[in-house]
């Protein structure tokens, strides 16, 4: 579905900071893509190329992003650069940025936020039968229909958080791009959101793409697994063969950095998912 061919990335016009060097990767439909990595190793950048979002003086110095989509209603077929990602967005891709906390407007009820987000079809017909649909779709995150009454601020952060996963899955979306989505959270609502997102993403058959710094989440969610060291692809290959075998000592110290538990690595810590 997207093709990440050699790119490297970085920020500003007249001097340029190189943030993403070189990288290579392929996002399959119908699967779990986790990226990890230390701190300002490029994961957030890597995944505003993919979005297409250039709007933070972002630039792709070399290499190319190329997204290839099918339109579910009329079944054609849309190949495109990032670049021209932007029609596409929420409609095709969707993107939950790091510190999503904040991306809800402060001034605006939730119902508002929803609709704005919508592309044109889905907000034709009556404004109640669509409330209607939002506020079901909205209780299968176990929210109930008044939180489009309320403002951000009325709400918990696992709440808002929430209704970030449900405005970016909405309209059934092909590819879901999650950066960090949880880490501000206690670990139980954690827990209760990437099941969540997990759930989404078997029902769709879309792909899910989540940046975490928490190998215990990729270990117990991604099917592919992508390890970022220095602006670098040091390491991807399927999540279990990463963790059985790594192979670049950034990943074996991950991973023997885990919690253990009775001489057992704690990774089990989202419980079963199936
Ligand atoms: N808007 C920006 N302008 C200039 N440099 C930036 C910008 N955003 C990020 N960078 C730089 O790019 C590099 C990679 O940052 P990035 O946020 O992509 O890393 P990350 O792996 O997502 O880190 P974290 O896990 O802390 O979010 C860092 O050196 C960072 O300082």
């Amino acid at each position: 579905m997207i093709e990440v061919d050699n790119v490297t990335v970085g920020y500003g016009s007249a001097g340029f900071i190189k943030a993403v060097d070189g990288v290579s990767l392929t996002i399959n439909d119908n699967e779990i893509l986790g990226i990890a990595g230390e701190s300002g190793s490029g994961k957030s950048t890597l995944m505003r190329a993919i979005y297409g979002d250039f709007s933070t003086g972002l630039r792709i110095q070399s290499g190319t992003v190329t997204g290839r989509f099918t339109d579910p209603r009329s079944g054609k077929v849309i190949e495109a650069p990032s670049s021209r990602f932007a029609p596409l967005w929420w409609d095709q891709i969707s993107y939950i940025p790091q510190g999503s906390m904040s991306v809800l407007n402060p001034l605006m009820k939730i119902e508002a936020q929803v609709v704005d987000g919508l592309p044109k079809r889905e907000r034709q017909g009556s404004r109640g039968e669509l409330r209607a649909r939002i506020a079901a779709f909205l209780a299968g995150f176990g929210l109930e229909e008044n939180v489009l009454d309320a403002y951000p601020h009325q709400l918990s952060g696992g709440m808002r958080q929430r209704v970030l996963v449900a405005i970016a899955a909405f309209v059934n979306p092909r590819l879901i791009l999650a950066d960090e989505p949880t880490t501000a959270l206690d670990v139980v609502v954690q827990k209760k959101i990437l099941l969540m997102m997990v759930e989404i993403q078997r029902r769709q058959r879309n792909c899910l793409v989540l940046v975490s710094h928490d190998l215990g989440v990729h270990y117990q969610i991604t099917d592919r697994l992508v390890i970022m060291y220095q602006g670098r692809i040091v390491e991807q290959g399927p999540t279990a063969d990463i963790f059985a075998n790594p192979q670049h000592d950034y990943t074996k110290n991950l991973i023997a950095s885990l919690p253990r538990l009775h001489g057992k690595r704690a990774v089990e810590t989202l419980g079963a998912v199936s």
